[in-house]
C-alpha cells in the first residue's frame, strides 16, 4: 500500500522561553504541506527567527513537538536536518573563498560525498554559474544573497527556510528574489519565508501565518487573508482646489481635506478596483481635475489591532 507522506513541517504546542525569562514563542501549532510557499508575517521581534531557528535545530525549544517530513527534530535530528536548508538573515559578505568552493563545502558539512553535478545545477539554477570562480566578497549584494541560497541548497534539501530574504533590498532585487523563490518551488522545494512586508506575503505565499508577540494569530490562505487585511486609503490631489464636494460626488464616501486640495477615500482592499474606476469617471464628469493619485494601506500594527479586535 502507498504510504501517505508526512507533512513537510508539523509544529505542535511549541513554546520558547529564553534564559533571561523572555517568552519568545507561546503555544505555536502549525502544519505546512509539501510544495507550499508559506510566509510567516510579523513585525520585528515577533518571534519569526526564533521559530525557524528551533525548527532548523539552532535553538532549543522549551516545550512542544516538531517533526520535519515526519522525523522528530530531537530523536531523529539527522534525518530531519538533512531535509532542511536555511538561508539566514545576515549575509556572509567578507569571504575570500570562491562561489564554487563555498557551495561545494556546504554540501560536505552534511556528510555528503562531493558531487560536482549537483553543485553545477544549483549554481546554474541561481544564475551563478558564470560567477563560480569569483570570490564572494567581490560580488554585488544581490549575488551574495544568491550564494547564500546556493549554500543552503547544496545538500539538496526538500524544505528551504528564508529568513527575511528581501529585508533592505531595492525593488528590483526584491522582484528578482521573488522569481528565484518561485522557480525553486516549481522545482519541488517547499519554501518557508519570514517577512514583515505585507506585500511580500501577498505576492509570494500560498498561505500566510500571522505572528505577533510570540503568538500565531492566524493561518490562512493568502487570498482569504487579504480580504480581511486592513483598509486602503486613496488620496486624490487636485489641480484646482475645491471649496466643497460637488453634489454629483456624494455617496462615494469621499472627504475633502481641510484646504480643499485633496479628496480622500478609505475603502476595503477587496472592494477597491471597480469602485475606484467608477469614481474616477465621476470625477471627470464633474469637472474635477486630478493632479496626482496616491494610495497607502494600513500598517502591520493597525492590521494586528484589527485582527485582535475581531477575535476578541
Ligand atoms: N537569545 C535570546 N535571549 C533573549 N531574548 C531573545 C533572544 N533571541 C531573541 N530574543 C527576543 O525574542 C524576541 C523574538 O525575536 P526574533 O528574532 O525571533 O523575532 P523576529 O520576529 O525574527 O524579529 P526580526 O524580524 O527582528 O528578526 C525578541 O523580542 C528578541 O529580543
Amino acid at each position: 500500500m502507498h504510504q501517505q507522506e508526512a507533512p513537510a513541517i508539523q509544529v505542535k504546542s511549541l513554546s520558547k522561553t529564553y534564559d533571561n525569562g523572555f517568552k519568545a514563542l507561546d503555544d505555536i501549532t502549525l502544519e505546512i504541506g509539501h510544495g507550499e510557499i508559506f510566509a510567516l508575517l510579523g513585525p520585528n521581534g515577533a518571534g519569526k527567527t526564533t521559530l525557524i531557528s528551533i525548527i532548523t535545530g539552532l535553538v532549543n525549544r522549551s516545550a512542544g513537538d516538531i517533526r520535519v517530513g515526519g522525523h522528530d527534530i530531537v530523536t531523529a535530528y539527522r534525518a530531519a536536518r538533512q531535509l532542511l536548508g536555511l538561508v539566514p538573515q545576515e549575509l556572509a559578505t567578507d569571504s575570500f573563498e570562491s562561489v564554487w568552493d563555498t557551495v561545494s563545502f556546504s554540501r560536505g558539512l552534511f556528510g555528503l560525498k562531493r558531487d560536482d553535478a549537483v553543485v553545477e545545477s544549483v549554481l546554474r539554477d541561481l544564475s551563478l554559474w558564470d560567477k563560480r570562480t569569483h570570490k564572494i566578497r567581490t560580488l554585488s549584494g544581490g549575488m551574495k544573497r544568491r550564494v547564500m541560497i546556493a549554500k543552503a541548497l547544496a545538500h539538496e534539501p526538500r524544505i528551504l527556510f528564508l529568513d527575511e530574504p528581501t529585508a533592505g533590498v531595492d525593488v528590483e532585487l526584491r522582484r528578482d528574489m521573488w522569481n528565484t523563490v518561485r522557480r525553486l518551488r516549481d522545482s519541488g522545494v517547499t519554501i518557508i519565508l519570514t517577512t514583515h512586508y505585507i506585500e511580500e506575503a501577498e505576492e509570494m505565499a500560498d498561505r500566510v501565518g500571522v505572528i505577533n508577540h510570540g503568538r500565531l494569530l492566524l493561518v490562512e490562505e493568502t487570498r482569504q487573508l487579504m480580504k480581511q487585511l486592513g483598509r486602503k486609503r486613496l488620496t486624490i490631489h487636485l489641480s484646482d482646489p475645491l471649496e466643497q464636494l460637488p453634489e454629483g460626488l456624494n455617496g462615494y464616501g469621499l472627504q475633502l481635506d481641510e484646504d480643499g486640495h485633496a479628496l480622500i477615500l478609505d475603502y476595503e482592499r477587496t472592494a477597491g478596483q471597480s469602485r475606484i474606476a467608477d469614481l474616477l469617471r465621476k470625477l471627470d464628469a464633474n469637472g474635477v481635475t486630478i493632479g496626482d493619485l496616491h494610495t497607502e494601506q494600513s500598517s502591520l500594527e493597525d492590521i494586528f489591532l484589527d485582527l485582535l479586535k475581531d477575535r476578541a
